[in-house]
């Protein structure tokens, strides 16, 4: 049996315009997606986190249509797209495929920004990858982990399947990945941040990206966005990159990808901490906050006064 995990991951900055060629910083975070593949007399797929199995013939995954399979789609999609891609490179004889059960768990709340599809996408990649025992770089996991979400959702940046697969902390720019290092990272380090659950999310990320490509003022808001981010690079000061999360989350609250309940958690945010926004797709999900330590006891209350579930996000290399 092969046992794989892909990480999650946040946004710092940059969410949605990110897919129109602007600047994303994002980061892998300490919550995890286990894919095991083992022989099995027929190939099936174990959702455990969704309670869902599918039962399905290997030559039926190497010609479907995703989007007719519903929360399997990312999964499918990535299996299809990984056997495809070890065919043409790697000379996998599609005609002799063994028959597998793969089974997927993951610790990421799903549909709240954090990357779950994309955690789930990268770690069924590496594990059929594995199984049909090809390595793949992890250039190769991101090149076709960023096709399965550019599939699924018809819009994406490679932000959130390059954060999982490269790990650490990653500048995004026109789908170009680029290490941080040097002072915005040691400094980004020394932060402290906390990820707030604030309220279930009612549309997918497909929604929320085709949705916002219909707004008609977005290339002024994504030209903002991008300055913010550009900023973001150069600020080594708390109480400056707080400032900036809100301004990140100002714009996208004017993008319409907000909500109340992440508009009052973001509040909390400023008064308690140094700046807040909301990370990922938006439309629900999570708001990260940067912790002034100062006045932590005091956020952690307020928290607490409104039922925000919160845990402290650490970076993964
Ligand atoms: N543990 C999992 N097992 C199988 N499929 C999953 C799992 N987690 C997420 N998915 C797939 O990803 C979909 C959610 O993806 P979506 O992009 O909407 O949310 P997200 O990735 O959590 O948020 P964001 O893209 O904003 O970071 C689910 O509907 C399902 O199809
Ligand atoms: C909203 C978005 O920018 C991030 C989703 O986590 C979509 C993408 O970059 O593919
Ligand atoms: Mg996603």
């Amino acid at each position: 049996m092969v046992l794989v995990e892909s990480p999650a991951k946040v946004i710092l900055f940059g969410e949605h315009a990110v897919v129109y060629g602007y600047r994303a910083i994002s980061m892998a975070i300490d919550l995890k997606t286990t894919c095991t593949v083992e022989e099995s007399d027929t190939t099936i797929i174990n959702l455990k986190d969704l309670k869902k199995r599918l039962e399905i013939p290997i030559e039926e995954i190497l010609n479907l249509d995703v989007n007719e399979y519903g929360d399997f789609k990312y999964v499918l999609c990535a299996i299809k797209n990984t056997l495809l891609y070890l065919s043409s490179h790697k000379n996998l004889d599609l005609r002799d495929l063994r028959s597998f059960k793969l089974t997927l768990t993951s610790q990421i709340p799903i549909s709240c920004g954090l990357g779950s599809s994309a955690s789930a996408t990268i770690s069924t990649i590496r594990g059929i990858s594995k199984f049909y025992g090809s390595y793949l770089n992890d250039d190769e996991v991101a090149k076709i982990g960023f096709g399965v979400e550019k599939e699924v959702q018809g819009k994406a940046s490679a932000t959130d399947t390059a954060t999982i697969t490269y790990k650490g902390l990653l500048e995004i720019e026109r789908n170009n990945i680029k290490r941080i290092k040097g002072e915005l990272k040691e400094f980004i380090k020394s932060c402290k941040f906390l990820i707030c659950y604030c309220e279930e999310r009612k549309k997918k990320t497909s929604e929320l990206v085709n949705e916002v490509a219909k707004h008609k003022n977005k290339d002024e808001i994504f030209r903002k966005i991008g300055n913010i981010v550009e900023k973001s690079k150069i600020t080594f000061n708390k109480n400056e990159f707080g400032k900036l999360m809100n301004m990140n989350h100002n714009l996208l609250k004017e993008l319409g990808v907000s909500t109340l309940k992440l508009d009052e958690v973001v509040e909390i945010g400023k008064i308690y901490g140094y700046g807040a926004k909301l990370t990922g797709a938006g439309g629900g999900g999570c708001v990260i906050i940067l912790v002034d330590e100062g006045k932590e006891d005091d956020l952690i209350n307020e928290l607490k006064e409104r039922d925000v579930e919160y845990f402290e996000c650490r970076m993964v290399y």
